[in-house]
């Protein structure tokens, strides 16, 4: 186990509904919050597990909507109530991360942080905890820090990292600088840098003191970061904290880190990359989840759910069941059950991206009670 440090601190945006993912993740049960893994564990909770050797119990945070709080508190009893900040509503992750930077910051301004994403599977601690200390050492030396892992196929879903040059800093000797960033690419362009190596995919990391990712937000996002700093400035003032989230935090503008932080901060050369060679999955849809459960048996039907009754003949891809119900699949290939009480889905991995649209849908046409 490696020491912890005592100026790091973990932060774990858990916010993120996991669309892709409906109807097995909902708003009321968000993807952090399932065990995916057959682990016995919610993501969440494996996130917390991975990160306590590096930054200990007292210096892991969890930023969440209010509505999460008291699954959050269950998931994790370790947790401190100053390390829980609670957001009225979703405003995406640049206003997540940056109101615990915000925060953070004011208790201690030498404060270096990491955000990792609350619902990713890792497998490799040694090389996952090497990989932030370097990480940190990068963050140390006035760099915001990302992890990147070497591309298995061409992937609109994460941002890509242009790797640069070696970057030479004590305690980190994989490091290197970061030429350019791009966030989602379309298909086109994401077969480009899958073809060269030198781009890596951004693993929702990253690792910084909380001053340097503060100063890029006041570059690139002067209102989102003023608001902030209101909220900060109110935040450890019980009578005022309410207040203050009720009237700032629903005019912050929705913005993803990596437009906010990442592109810009990589072509002024301030982002800095670890390469993570642990195995890394964000398991952001039905065809990695089937991937992931399946582990390489591609002749099998994978099956999630405590109750599944599943009677299956050549039958290969997802059941997903939330229900006692009997279900049988004969001879169908690559498809995609989703069984719960109140919603069905039934689909193929090769479509397993489209299952967001069907999310937009149900928003538009106020079928939000099966969201
Ligand atoms: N608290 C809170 N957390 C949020 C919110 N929105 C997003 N998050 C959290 O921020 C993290 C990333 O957000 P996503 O919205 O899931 O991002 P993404 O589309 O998957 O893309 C990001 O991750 C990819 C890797 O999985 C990256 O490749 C990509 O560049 C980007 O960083 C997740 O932990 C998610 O829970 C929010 O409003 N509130």
């Amino acid at each position: 186990m490696s020491e912890p440090f005592d100026d790091f601190y973990a932060v774990i945006p858990a916010g993120g509904i996991g669309s892709r993912l409906w109807p097995l993740s909902r708003a009321d049960a968000p993807k952090f919050l399932h065990d995916l893994t057959g682990s016995g564990n919610s993501l969440l909770r494996d996130t917390w597990d991975r990160l306590e050797p590096l930054a200990g119990p007292e210096r892991i945070s969890v930023v969440t909507g209010r509505a999460h709080r008291a699954a959050v508190e269950a998931e994790l009893p370790g947790i401190p109530d100053m390390n829980v900040f609670l957001e009225s509503e979703p405003r995406d992750s640049a206003a997540a991360i940056g109101l615990a930077a915000a925060i953070l910051h004011r208790r201690n301004p030498d404060v270096i942080i990491g955000s990792f994403a609350a619902d990713h599977v890792i497998r490799g601690t040694r090389t996952f905890e090497f990989a932030v200390q370097q990480a940190v050492a990068v963050a140390r030396a006035g760099y915001i820090c990302t992890i990147g892992i070497q591309p298995s196929e061409p992937s609109v879903g994460f941002g890509y990292i242009h790797k640069g040059d070696e970057l030479v800093v004590d305690g980190a000797p994989e490091a290197a600088t970061v030429e350019r960033f791009v966030e989602k690419p379309d298909l086109e362009t994401a077969k480009q840098y899958y073809a060269d190596r030198s781009f890596l995919w951004n693993a929702g990391m990253f690792i910084s003191k909380a001053s340097v990712l503060l100063d890029e937000l006041a570059a690139n996002e002067p209102e989102l970061h003023a608001g902030l700093l209101e909220l900060a400035e109110a935040w450890d003032d019980r009578e005022r904290r309410g207040p203050t989230v009720d009237r700032v935090w629903p005019r912050l503008k929705k913005i993803a880190i990596d437009y906010a932080v990442a592109e810009p901060a990589a072509d002024k050369g301030r982002l800095a990359v670890i390469p993570g060679h642990f195995d890394w999955d964000d398991v952001g849809d039905f065809a990695s989840l089937t991937k992931l459960i399946s582990a390489g048996r591609k002749n099998d039907l994978a099956v999630l759910g405590p109750k599944a009754r599943v009677l299956s003949d050549a039958a290969t891809g997802i059941l997903v069941s939330q229900t006692s119900r009997v279900i049988s699949l004969i001879g169908v290939q690559d498809i995609v059950v989703v069984d719960t009480p109140d919603a069905l889905l039934v689909t193929t991995t090769e479509h397993a991206q489209r299952v967001k649209g069907v999310v937009e849908s149900l928003k538009l046409s106020g079928r939000g009670d099966v969201l």
